[in-house]
């Protein structure tokens, strides 16, 4: 049996739509222009904060806006739940992993509120016997430390990791674990050019692919 450890944005759930939304809600209190969909994308992987900041820079607010504009962007963060959904086939993969008895976790940077309060509103948090988000240690992916931490909650086993970003294939190189990369998420650069064991454009191929890795 093996533990696996999930990513969360762009991964198991395209959340771009409601993260899109919550920034937008802002940026028109602030009298800013709105940032397009694919700006959200481009911005999410690395926590709130760096969100935050991007969005700022896109449209010249300054630094010391920050402190307030985090905070207003968390405070909207647990409700972003409802434009949000899981991948096709992610429910049927993690159906399939349970069933064959793999242990599973998730391992995000986006803050543990929010990440618990999406996975409840999509009933995926069933799935999960441990979760990890960007501020529950002090310091979050690419550090490998919260994705030690995900593992060592979970009963001996192959470790796994998947997810979509050049943050986590470098989380992963840097924590020594296999890496499976989603090519569906918000990953910026070609697939060739991230380190990973194994790729997939479709969760159904997930099941396939974590048993080939275990053996
Ligand atoms: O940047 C975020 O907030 C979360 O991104 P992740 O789930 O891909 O780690
Ligand atoms: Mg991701």
């Amino acid at each position: 049996m093996a533990r696996i450890i999930f990513d969360l944005d762009g991964t198991l759930i395209d959340s771009a739509p409601d993260i899109h939304g919550i920034a937008n809600g802002l940026l028109a209190e602030e009298g800013a222009e709105p940032i397009t969909l694919e700006d959200a994308r481009n911005f999410i992987g690395q926590g709130a904060s760096v969100f935050v900041e991007k969005m700022r820079r896109a449209r010249n607010i300054p630094d010391s806006e920050h402190p307030r504009l985090l905070a207003d962007f968390i405070e909207s963060y647990d409700d972003a739940v409802h434009l949000t959904r899981p991948y096709l086939g992610v429910v049927e993969a993690l159906e399939a992993l349970a069933f064959e008895g793999h242990a599973m976790g998730v391992c995000t940077n986006k803050p543990i509120r929010p990440t618990r309060a999406v996975l409840a509103h999509l009933g995926l948090d069933r799935f999960f016997s441990t979760t990890w988000g960007g501020d529950s240690l002090s310091v979050h992916k690419p550090d490998p430390a919260p994705l030690h931490a995900a593992f060592a909650a979970l009963p001996e086993g192959q470790c796994i990791y998947v997810g979509d970003s050049e943050v986590d294939a470098e989380t992963a190189e840097r924590a020594g674990v296999p890496f499976l990369l989603f090519e569906g998420g918000y990953r910026k650069m070609p697939v060739e050019k991230l380190p990973h064991a194994r790729s997939f454009g479709h969760f159904g191929d997930l099941p396939g692919i974590v048993s080939e890795t275990c053996a």
